[in-house]
Protein backbone atom coordinates (compact mmCIF):
# COMPACT_ATOMS: atom_id res chain seq x y z
CA UNK A 1 0.00 0.00 0.00
CA UNK A 2 2.78 2.46 -1.17
CA UNK A 3 1.88 5.99 0.52
CA UNK A 4 -1.22 5.23 2.70
CA UNK A 5 -1.28 5.56 5.76
CA UNK A 6 -4.51 3.52 6.58
CA UNK A 7 -6.12 1.48 4.08
CA UNK A 8 -9.29 -0.45 4.07
CA UNK A 9 -9.96 -3.05 1.22
CA UNK A 10 -13.81 -4.09 1.38
CA UNK A 11 -13.70 -4.10 4.89
CA UNK A 12 -17.03 -5.10 6.43
CA UNK A 13 -18.03 -4.97 9.63
CA UNK A 14 -21.36 -7.41 10.98
CA UNK A 15 -23.20 -7.43 14.20
CA UNK A 16 -25.72 -10.44 14.72
CA UNK A 17 -25.51 -10.76 10.62
CA UNK A 18 -26.63 -7.24 9.87
CA UNK A 19 -24.03 -5.69 7.72
CA UNK A 20 -22.78 -2.07 9.74
CA UNK A 21 -19.62 -1.48 7.48
CA UNK A 22 -20.61 -3.05 4.15
CA UNK A 23 -17.54 -3.49 1.90
CA UNK A 24 -15.47 -0.12 2.13
CA UNK A 25 -12.76 0.62 0.17
CA UNK A 26 -10.88 3.57 1.47
CA UNK A 27 -6.86 4.79 1.42
CA UNK A 28 -5.80 7.94 3.79
CA UNK A 29 -2.35 9.52 2.87
CA UNK A 30 -0.14 11.84 4.14
CA UNK A 31 -1.67 15.64 3.39
CA UNK A 32 -5.30 13.96 3.04
CA UNK A 33 -8.48 15.74 4.91
CA UNK A 34 -11.33 12.96 4.58
CA UNK A 35 -14.69 13.28 5.91
CA UNK A 36 -17.16 10.96 6.60
CA UNK A 37 -20.96 11.73 6.56
CA UNK A 38 -24.43 9.65 6.58
CA UNK A 39 -27.26 9.45 8.70
CA UNK A 40 -27.38 8.43 12.43
CA UNK A 41 -26.56 4.43 12.30
CA UNK A 42 -24.74 4.96 8.89
CA UNK A 43 -21.45 2.63 10.19
CA UNK A 44 -19.26 5.72 10.71
CA UNK A 45 -18.10 5.81 14.34
CA UNK A 46 -17.79 1.42 13.44
CA UNK A 47 -15.86 2.53 10.33
CA UNK A 48 -13.64 4.82 13.16
CA UNK A 49 -13.12 1.99 15.10
CA UNK A 50 -12.04 -0.10 12.71
CA UNK A 51 -9.00 2.01 11.55
CA UNK A 52 -8.06 2.42 15.51
CA UNK A 53 -7.85 -1.18 15.51
CA UNK A 54 -10.50 -1.10 18.17
CA UNK A 55 -12.92 -2.89 16.27
CA UNK A 56 -12.42 -6.61 14.55
CA UNK A 57 -13.41 -6.18 10.36
CA UNK A 58 -15.93 -9.24 9.59
CA UNK A 59 -14.64 -9.69 6.00
CA UNK A 60 -11.95 -7.54 4.16
CA UNK A 61 -8.63 -5.92 5.30
CA UNK A 62 -7.41 -3.01 7.56
CA UNK A 63 -3.99 -2.35 6.77
CA UNK A 64 -2.10 0.19 8.73
CA UNK A 65 1.33 1.47 7.62
CA UNK A 66 4.39 0.52 10.11
CA UNK A 67 4.92 2.29 12.96
CA UNK A 68 1.88 4.43 12.79
CA UNK A 69 1.33 6.66 15.21
CA UNK A 70 -2.39 7.81 15.41
CA UNK A 71 -4.19 10.79 17.60
CA UNK A 72 -7.15 10.05 18.20
CA UNK A 73 -9.66 12.59 19.41
CA UNK A 74 -12.85 11.31 20.68
CA UNK A 75 -16.79 12.40 20.59
CA UNK A 76 -16.49 13.19 24.22
CA UNK A 77 -14.37 13.71 26.93
CA UNK A 78 -16.03 11.27 29.72
CA UNK A 79 -13.91 11.43 32.96
CA UNK A 80 -15.11 10.54 36.19
CA UNK A 81 -17.05 13.61 37.68
CA UNK A 82 -16.15 13.33 41.25
CA UNK A 83 -12.17 12.98 40.16
CA UNK A 84 -10.46 16.63 40.47
CA UNK A 85 -8.09 16.96 37.25
CA UNK A 86 -6.80 19.68 36.07
CA UNK A 87 -5.91 20.58 32.35
CA UNK A 88 -2.36 20.19 33.10
CA UNK A 89 -2.67 16.88 34.69
CA UNK A 90 -4.97 15.58 32.27
CA UNK A 91 -2.00 16.23 29.21
CA UNK A 92 1.00 14.47 31.49
CA UNK A 93 -1.40 11.31 31.97
CA UNK A 94 -0.91 10.71 27.61
CA UNK A 95 2.55 10.11 28.84
CA UNK A 96 4.14 12.92 26.93
CA UNK A 97 6.72 15.42 28.53
CA UNK A 98 5.88 18.80 30.24
CA UNK A 99 7.32 20.76 27.27
CA UNK A 100 5.40 18.59 24.66
CA UNK A 101 2.19 19.06 26.58
CA UNK A 102 2.78 22.84 26.83
CA UNK A 103 3.59 23.08 23.40
CA UNK A 104 0.29 21.18 22.01
CA UNK A 105 -2.02 23.07 24.83
CA UNK A 106 -0.23 26.38 23.07
CA UNK A 107 -1.31 25.18 19.38
CA UNK A 108 -4.70 24.63 20.07
CA UNK A 109 -5.06 27.60 22.38
CA UNK A 110 -6.09 26.56 25.43
CA UNK A 111 -2.63 26.77 27.38
CA UNK A 112 -3.73 29.66 29.65
CA UNK A 113 -6.35 26.90 31.01
CA UNK A 114 -3.42 24.60 32.64
CA UNK A 115 -4.73 24.97 36.06
CA UNK A 116 -8.39 24.93 35.76
CA UNK A 117 -9.73 21.99 36.52
CA UNK A 118 -11.09 19.97 33.17
CA UNK A 119 -14.86 19.47 34.68
CA UNK A 120 -15.32 23.07 34.10
CA UNK A 121 -14.12 23.83 30.69
CA UNK A 122 -16.75 25.17 28.29
CA UNK A 123 -17.73 22.56 24.75
CA UNK A 124 -15.26 24.30 22.38
CA UNK A 125 -12.35 23.83 25.57
CA UNK A 126 -12.90 20.46 25.73
CA UNK A 127 -12.53 19.79 21.98
CA UNK A 128 -9.45 22.11 21.96
CA UNK A 129 -7.61 20.22 24.86
CA UNK A 130 -8.64 16.75 23.23
CA UNK A 131 -6.90 17.68 19.98
CA UNK A 132 -3.93 18.79 22.18
CA UNK A 133 -4.04 15.34 23.76
CA UNK A 134 -4.14 13.73 20.14
CA UNK A 135 -1.23 16.41 18.62
CA UNK A 136 0.96 15.70 21.75
CA UNK A 137 1.53 12.48 20.22
CA UNK A 138 2.78 14.40 16.90
CA UNK A 139 0.89 11.85 15.26
CA UNK A 140 1.06 10.42 11.71
CA UNK A 141 -2.91 10.69 11.15
CA UNK A 142 -5.19 12.43 13.13
CA UNK A 143 -8.49 10.34 13.53
CA UNK A 144 -11.69 12.78 15.12
CA UNK A 145 -14.76 11.53 15.85
CA UNK A 146 -17.02 14.79 15.27
CA UNK A 147 -14.56 17.17 16.61
CA UNK A 148 -16.68 19.94 16.42
CA UNK A 149 -19.61 18.75 18.76
CA UNK A 150 -20.85 21.27 21.88
CA UNK A 151 -19.28 24.14 19.72
CA UNK A 152 -20.85 27.45 18.32
CA UNK A 153 -20.45 28.17 14.93
CA UNK A 154 -17.44 30.59 14.99
CA UNK A 155 -16.02 27.86 16.80
CA UNK A 156 -16.52 25.18 14.28
CA UNK A 157 -14.99 27.14 11.79
CA UNK A 158 -12.12 27.79 13.74
CA UNK A 159 -11.47 24.52 14.76
CA UNK A 160 -11.30 23.04 10.92
CA UNK A 161 -9.18 25.93 10.11
CA UNK A 162 -7.13 24.49 13.12
CA UNK A 163 -7.65 21.20 11.82
CA UNK A 164 -5.93 22.08 8.48
CA UNK A 165 -3.26 24.22 10.02
CA UNK A 166 -2.40 20.89 12.01
CA UNK A 167 -1.93 18.84 8.81
CA UNK A 168 0.38 21.16 7.05
CA UNK A 169 2.40 21.45 9.73
CA UNK A 170 2.69 17.28 11.01
CA UNK A 171 2.22 16.69 7.23
CA UNK A 172 -0.24 14.02 8.64
CA UNK A 173 -3.47 12.95 7.11
CA UNK A 174 -6.88 13.40 8.51
CA UNK A 175 -9.65 11.19 9.03
CA UNK A 176 -13.09 12.54 10.85
CA UNK A 177 -16.19 12.67 11.05
CA UNK A 178 -18.82 15.21 10.86
CA UNK A 179 -22.35 15.77 10.75
CA UNK A 180 -21.59 19.76 9.77
CA UNK A 181 -22.37 19.81 6.36
CA UNK A 182 -21.68 23.30 5.54
CA UNK A 183 -18.38 23.38 7.48
CA UNK A 184 -17.39 19.65 5.63
CA UNK A 185 -18.28 21.66 2.40
CA UNK A 186 -16.40 24.62 2.78
CA UNK A 187 -13.07 22.12 4.44
CA UNK A 188 -12.73 19.52 3.72
CA UNK A 189 -10.67 17.73 0.26
CA UNK A 190 -12.58 14.41 0.37
CA UNK A 191 -15.74 13.59 1.24
CA UNK A 192 -17.15 9.97 1.68
CA UNK A 193 -20.78 9.71 2.31
CA UNK A 194 -21.45 6.20 3.93
CA UNK A 195 -24.68 4.74 4.26
CA UNK A 196 -23.26 1.33 5.28
CA UNK A 197 -21.89 1.43 2.13
CA UNK A 198 -20.21 3.83 0.60
CA UNK A 199 -23.34 5.74 -1.11
CA UNK A 200 -20.62 8.35 -2.86
CA UNK A 201 -17.09 10.19 -2.65
CA UNK A 202 -15.01 12.81 -3.96
CA UNK A 203 -14.75 16.57 -3.42
CA UNK A 204 -17.18 18.73 -1.51
CA UNK A 205 -17.83 20.60 -5.17
CA UNK A 206 -18.52 17.43 -6.89
CA UNK A 207 -20.37 15.27 -4.21
CA UNK A 208 -22.83 17.84 -3.76
CA UNK A 209 -24.07 17.34 -7.24
CA UNK A 210 -24.39 13.98 -6.57
CA UNK A 211 -27.82 12.06 -6.42
CA UNK A 212 -26.79 9.71 -4.30
CA UNK A 213 -25.86 12.74 -1.43
CA UNK A 214 -29.73 13.92 -1.97
CA UNK A 215 -31.22 10.71 -1.54
CA UNK A 216 -29.10 10.12 2.12
CA UNK A 217 -29.59 13.67 3.00
CA UNK A 218 -32.81 14.65 1.57
CA UNK A 219 -33.74 17.61 -0.50
CA UNK A 220 -34.32 20.15 2.33
CA UNK A 221 -30.11 19.67 3.04
CA UNK A 222 -29.30 19.44 -0.24
CA UNK A 223 -30.92 22.66 -1.56
CA UNK A 224 -29.78 24.69 1.41
CA UNK A 225 -26.06 23.49 -0.20
CA UNK A 226 -27.04 24.69 -3.34
CA UNK A 227 -26.90 21.20 -5.05
CA UNK A 228 -28.73 20.19 -8.08
CA UNK A 229 -30.75 17.04 -8.31
CA UNK A 230 -29.86 14.37 -10.86
CA UNK A 231 -31.45 11.12 -11.74
CA UNK A 232 -30.85 8.47 -9.41
CA UNK A 233 -30.80 5.23 -10.00
CA UNK A 234 -31.50 3.21 -6.43
CA UNK A 235 -33.21 3.72 -3.30
CA UNK A 236 -32.34 3.33 0.32
CA UNK A 237 -35.11 1.34 2.79
CA UNK A 238 -34.99 2.59 6.43
CA UNK A 239 -31.91 0.18 7.65
CA UNK A 240 -30.12 2.07 4.65
CA UNK A 241 -30.27 -1.56 1.91
CA UNK A 242 -30.05 -0.64 -1.46
CA UNK A 243 -33.80 -0.99 -2.57
CA UNK A 244 -35.12 -1.04 -6.14
CA UNK A 245 -38.32 -2.19 -8.04
CA UNK A 246 -37.41 -5.61 -8.36
CA UNK A 247 -36.57 -5.84 -4.78
CA UNK A 248 -33.60 -5.80 -2.09
CA UNK A 249 -30.09 -5.79 -3.46
CA UNK A 250 -26.19 -5.85 -2.45
CA UNK A 251 -25.07 -2.60 -1.74
CA UNK A 252 -22.32 -3.16 -5.05
CA UNK A 253 -25.37 -3.32 -7.18
CA UNK A 254 -25.22 0.48 -8.21
CA UNK A 255 -23.72 2.96 -9.61
CA UNK A 256 -24.24 7.05 -9.46
CA UNK A 257 -24.11 9.26 -12.61
N1 LIG B 1 -20.94 -3.29 19.48
C1 LIG B 1 -22.08 -3.26 18.80
N2 LIG B 1 -22.93 -4.30 18.85
C2 LIG B 1 -24.08 -4.31 18.11
N3 LIG B 1 -24.47 -3.27 17.33
C3 LIG B 1 -23.65 -2.21 17.26
C4 LIG B 1 -22.43 -2.14 17.99
N4 LIG B 1 -21.84 -0.94 17.70
C5 LIG B 1 -22.66 -0.30 16.84
N5 LIG B 1 -23.74 -1.05 16.59
C6 LIG B 1 -24.84 -0.71 15.67
O1 LIG B 1 -24.26 -0.43 14.40
C7 LIG B 1 -24.96 0.63 13.76
C8 LIG B 1 -23.97 1.71 13.34
O2 LIG B 1 -23.48 2.35 14.50
P1 LIG B 1 -22.42 3.52 14.43
O3 LIG B 1 -22.20 4.02 15.81
O4 LIG B 1 -21.22 3.04 13.67
O5 LIG B 1 -23.19 4.59 13.54
P2 LIG B 1 -22.87 6.12 13.27
O6 LIG B 1 -22.95 6.31 11.80
O7 LIG B 1 -21.59 6.51 13.95
O8 LIG B 1 -24.12 6.82 13.96
P3 LIG B 1 -24.32 8.24 14.68
O9 LIG B 1 -24.26 9.29 13.61
O10 LIG B 1 -25.72 8.09 15.22
O11 LIG B 1 -23.26 8.38 15.73
C9 LIG B 1 -26.03 1.10 14.73
O12 LIG B 1 -27.24 0.53 14.36
C10 LIG B 1 -25.55 0.57 16.07
O13 LIG B 1 -26.63 0.29 16.90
Amino acid sequence: MPDSLVQLKQLTVQFDDRPVVDRVDLSVRRGDIITIIGPNGAGKTTLIKAILGLQRASSGQVSRASRLVIGYVPQHLTLEATLPLSVRRFMLLSGRTARECEAALERTGVRHLQEASVHHLSGGEKQRLLLARALARRPDLLVLDEPAQGVDINGQAALYELIRELRDELDCGVIMISHDLHLVMAATDKVICLNQHVCCSGYPADISHDPAFIETFGHQVAESLAVYHHRHNHRHNLHGDVVTSTGLHGAGDHDHH
